[in-house]
């Protein structure tokens, strides 16, 4: 165990980032589905943790969790609680929006359990200050639920959808709007967890795949780096059975409150409530639109608005398909970007045809050309209306959410 992180020390500057191509730092094989940016090792960047690192005063790094945009999230014991927990390490260069969401959330909790946050405490490594929020440990997101696992029965999936339905009303009753419910930020708990040895973690859990960082030159990576990456868990050792219906909310990056609402926020179209298309300011409306699509996830295990390529103008059409038609006033701004937006893909596919001749079996031109849409479309259009209607319609009461 070697301690990386000093609480609150003030030594000395961090080195300065690798400047010629023989010093970047790469890893090699095998290449694995989840790992960081490894550019962002470096000041302002990630803070450097190998496996098995004791960070801040207690907190011994056992698995990895995830990976954000601005953060690394680990899998710790807290060696002093004996108590695993999630310890998310902001980048250096990282808003401290998050924290103060949730230091409020902490504060107003009244009887809803609505944030996941134990404690924050800062630390200082060789790429600068990073804040760090020890978290109530999930599971499995809802997407990989959704992607991976057998359909869990009925009663548990009210009470998962009841528990986010809660959570959304706690946070707007404590003034804070979530900005980014998608399915990636709602967590299914691990039951038994606090009770497996680190043994049973990795037997569990499976156990953390690295590889060594280098540089390009085969040097060991430098002291801005950790030794290792690790993939990040993908949970597919896990047996569904394993799953509390718990829910945690997770991922407040993009959180606002309600009294102080951003321009804009970086939603994923599929999770995106359609009035930010139209120049209207993010409000609370927006968790309730992400709220809808959750809940009908929950329930069939399919996405509401599901989208090829991410766009917004696709996710509208498909929002469309789904609930209806646009309010009038917003009709003609959309069918004039979605005329821009056509234009886009059939240039990028006059593009695939000419540079990429014979079309491979996965190749991007099937999806261009439309190749994956009736079976994508007949799926929607035969089952969805009546699916959408059962789950929203036949919403449980608190006695009836029963696991
Ligand atoms: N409390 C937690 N328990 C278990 N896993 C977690 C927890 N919080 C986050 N994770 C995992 O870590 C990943 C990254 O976390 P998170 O989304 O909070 O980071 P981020 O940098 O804020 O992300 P983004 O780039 O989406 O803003 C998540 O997708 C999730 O799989």
């Amino acid at each position: 165990m070697t301690p990386r992180g000093t609480e609150d020390s003030q030594t000395g500057l961090p080195p300065p980032p690798p400047s010629s191509s023989s010093q970047r730092i790469v890893f090699q094989m095998p290449v694995f589905q989840n790992v960081e940016d490894v550019y962002m090792y470096g000041p302002g960047g990630y803070h450097p943790v190998d496996l098995g690192d004791v960070v801040g005063h207690s907190f011994k790094i056992i698995h990895k969790l995830g990976n954000g945009g601005f953060a690394l999230v680990w899998l710790a014991r807290d060696l002093n609680q004996d108590r695993y927990v999630a310890l998310k390490i902001l980048r250096s260069d990282a808003s401290d929006n998050e924290v103060k969401i949730l230091e409020h959330l902490k504060m107003a909790a009244g009887k809803t359990r609505i944030t996941n946050l134990q404690e924050t405490f800062t630390i200082h490594g060789p790429n600068g200050f990073h804040q760090c929020l020890v978290l109530d440990l999930g599971g499995p997101s809802l997407r990989r639920v959704t992607l991976y696992c057998k359909h869990p029965p009925l009663p548990f999936l009210k009470v998962a959808a009841m528990k986010i339905a809660e959570g959304v009303a706690a946070l707007h009753e404590a003034g804070v709007c979530h900005g980014d419910l998608t399915d990636s930020n709602v967590l299914f708990e691990i039951t038994g967890l606090q009770d497996w040895t680190e043994d049973e973690v990795h037997r569990y859990l499976g156990p953390p795949k690295t590889a060594p960082l280098l540089f390009l030159d085969g040097k060991p990576a430098p002291v801005f780096a950790p030794t290792h990456v690790v993939d990040a868990l993908d949970y597919s050792h896990l047996n569904t059975e394993h799953l509390s219906s718990n829910i945690l909310i997770t991922d407040f990056g993009e959180a606002f409150f309600k009294d102080n609402v951003p321009k804009g926020l970086g939603t994923p179209a599929s999770f995106s409530a359609p009035e930010l298309l139209f120049g209207y300011q993010p409000s609370c409306a927006v968790d309730l639109w992400a709220l809808g699509c959750l809940v009908f996830q929950i329930h069939t295990f399919q996405v509401l608005i599901p989208t090829i390529f991410s766009s917004d103008q696709e996710a509208l059409a498909m929002a469309i398909e789904t609930v209806g038609a646009l309010p009038e006033a917003w009709q003609e701004s959309f069918f004039s970007s979605l005329h821009l937006h056509i234009l886009k893909v059939s240039k990028r596919r006059m593009h695939l045809n000419v540079f990429q001749g014979s079309k491979g079996e996965d190749s991007r031109e099937d999806i261009i050309t439309g190749a994956e849409q009736p079976r994508y479309l007949s799926i929607r259009s035969s089952h969805r209306p009546a699916k959408i209607l059962t789950c929203l319609f036949n919403y449980p009461t608190h006695d009836s959410a029963i696991i």
